[in-house]
């Protein structure tokens, strides 16, 4: 080696410096991803000290874009892998790990079929697990090596990866059925049972298999699926602080969510749940809610609805004198007729917030929460420029990717990341020193009260959620809200005397351990 003897801090500048000799996002997250590979302790001090500019490099929206070509790409794996063909082999391959019951606290696992907002990726999805839990690392100090990616790989209808030669996952279809739901019970199994202690995060499953899931064992396993669980929650904190600006409460508030799937009907289940605590009963709540789909309004009278949009499905007589376009009520109408407070676009239908329809929300009420919330950017239903712009500064507004802030009438505007990433590293840590058996409700509340606990949205501009420049500090008060809601739920197993300090200590800091003296 050269004879210099260096820093961490040393160290951390030069790559830094490094990283700027790059043009691309792309170029930054492969120089990143080998640090990674090279030496954890230094990729995470670099992450953490630049975290406002680096989260959309190692997570979205960049991340998007190395999944499409992480094949072709190919430096070396940070995952285990789960064949859908090799069911058997789910146990050995963690036994290979050679890890103990109190070694692991999570585990991140997708079956890439519904990828951030750019469908069905196979293999090539595991970059979304490691990029998840990247920023539960640096955001909330969870120990790198207390954690494993997983990618199930069940094949893939992507013709695109089927006719690369480069790719690296099963050539054939995607397995459905039986079989993909015998992996999935193996998984669960096995992981529970070689890592107890560990929580089971759940990322970019199909619309169907996330709901399943999450339904069928979340009372069996410690079992979290972000894109439901985490969005919602995300989505609850920013509607909390937009009721501080508008002084109203759920019971007031009239929802439309445009893209009904995952995160949209699982922020849906949310702010329903929301208004039902501030009084309204089950059947009022429904009544304030409209699911907008590829088919339009959502009506009872459509055949083949999936289960969890029939739960909101309006009564076709209620709508029938409403204008249709080849038979299907659209967004616009919708808005028009209902007057929403609160529109959440979670359709992957870039640009589906025209200024047509953003003026349409603007003239129905004072204040109106505006949230396009597709990933990546190519995605998101309206730029946040043009919806303040459109509604003369009047929509609160925040989105899935990080946003610069800018100035509209003499105002400046900033605009909050609603990414489930502000939400989830808390809300894991909070589990994870809580030991609690399940994630609940209450503790999704607890952590979304806490991340609304934290800014000041009153002043005309500010911020709906804090800073991601302060999202460590964020995730450690996320993380003792949700022990403290755990104990208070019953599921907590571990019940430290004082639980700042327990959380404070339980986070990781990306320093050298010291050398033992000998
Ligand atoms: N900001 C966040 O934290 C966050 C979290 C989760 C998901 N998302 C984003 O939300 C989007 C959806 O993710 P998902 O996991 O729910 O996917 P999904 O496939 O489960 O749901 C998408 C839904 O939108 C519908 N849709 C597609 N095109 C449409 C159109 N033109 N008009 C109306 N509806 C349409 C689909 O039929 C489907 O029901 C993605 O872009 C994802 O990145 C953001
Ligand atoms: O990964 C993200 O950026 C948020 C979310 O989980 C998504 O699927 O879009
Ligand atoms: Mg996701």
């Amino acid at each position: 080696m050269p004879s210099a003897v260096e820093t961490l801090d040393e160290q951390a500048a030069r790559c830094y410096r490094q990283l700027q000799g790059y043009t691309t996002d792309l170029e930054r997250y492969i120089y990143l991803d080998q640090l990674h590979n090279r030496n954890e302790v230094l990729y995470y001090k670099v992450l953490t000290d630049h975290l406002t500019e680096l989260l959309p490099v190692v997570y979205d929206p960049t991340v998007g874009e190395a999944i499409e070509k992480w094949s072709r790409d190919y430096r070396r794996s940070r995952a285990v892998y789960l064949s859908i063909d090799r069911i058997e082999d789910v146990r050995t391959s963690f036994e290979e790990l050679g890890l103990g019951p109190d070694d692991v606290d999570l585990l991140v696992v997708s079956d890439a079929e519904e990828i951030l907002g750019i469908g069905v990726w196979g293999v090539n999805g595991t970059d979304i697990s490691v990029g998840k839990l990247a920023v539960y690392s640096a955001a909330a100090g969870i120990h790198p090596g207390r954690t494993i990616a997983v990618n199930l790989d069940c094949g893939t209808n992507n013709e695109q990866l089927l006719n690369d030669p480069a790719y690296l996952g099963n050539r054939h279809a995607r397995v459905r059925g039986k079989q993909y739901d015998k992996l999935i019970a193996e998984y669960l199994k096995v992981a529970s049972e070689l890592y107890p202690k560990a929580l089971l995060h759940f990322e970019d499953f199909g619309p169907s298999n996330a709901r399943r899931i999450l339904v069928d064992n979340a009372k069996k396993y410690r079992i979290f699926n972000d894109d439901m669980q985490g969005t919602g929650a995300i989505v609850m904190a920013a509607v909390i602080s937009g009721m501080k600006v508008t002084k109203q409460s759920f019971a007031d508030q009239r929802l439309v969510v445009f893209g009904a799937g995952t995160a949209g009907t699982g922020m849906a289940d949310q702010i329903h749940a929301a208004m039902v605590r501030s009084g309204l009963s089950e059947k009022e709540a429904r009544a304030r809610v409209w699911l907008i789909d590829k088919q339009g309004l959502v009506t009872d009278d459509m055949s083949d609805l999936p289960d969890y949009q029939q739960a909101y499905a309006r009564p076709a007589a209620e709508v029938k004198d409403w204008d249709r376009h080849d038979g299907e009520i659209s967004l616009l109408t919708v808005v028009q007729q209902v007057k929403p407070s609160i529109l959440i676009g979670t359709s992957t239908d870039h640009n589906a917030f025209t200024q047509e329809v953003i003026e349409a929300v603007a003239d129905g009420v004072e204040r109106p929460i505006v949230l396009p919330l597709s990933n990546p950017t190519e995605k998101i239903e309206a730029m946040p420029q043009d919806v303040i712009t459109w509604s003369k500064g009047k929509a609160l507004v925040a989105v899935g990717i990080p946003v610069k802030p800018f100035d509209y009438d003499g105002t400046t505007f900033t605009i909050g990341q609603g990414n489930n990433a502000l939400l989830y590293p808390g809300l894991g840590l909070g589990t994870i020193v809580s030991g609690a058996k399940h994630v609940t409700d209450g503790m999704l509340l607890a952590a979304a009260e806490a991340v609304a606990g934290q800014v000041d949205p009153t002043a005309l501009g500010a911020s709906l959620l804090p800073d991601v420049a302060n999202l460590r500090a964020s995730s450690a008060t996320v993380a003792v809200a949700v022990a403290k809601q755990a104990q208070e739920d019953g599921v907590a197993t571990v019940t430290p005397d004082n639980l700042v300090r327990a959380v404070q200590d339980a986070m990781w800091q990306p320093v050298y351990p010291e050398l033992p003296k000998h």
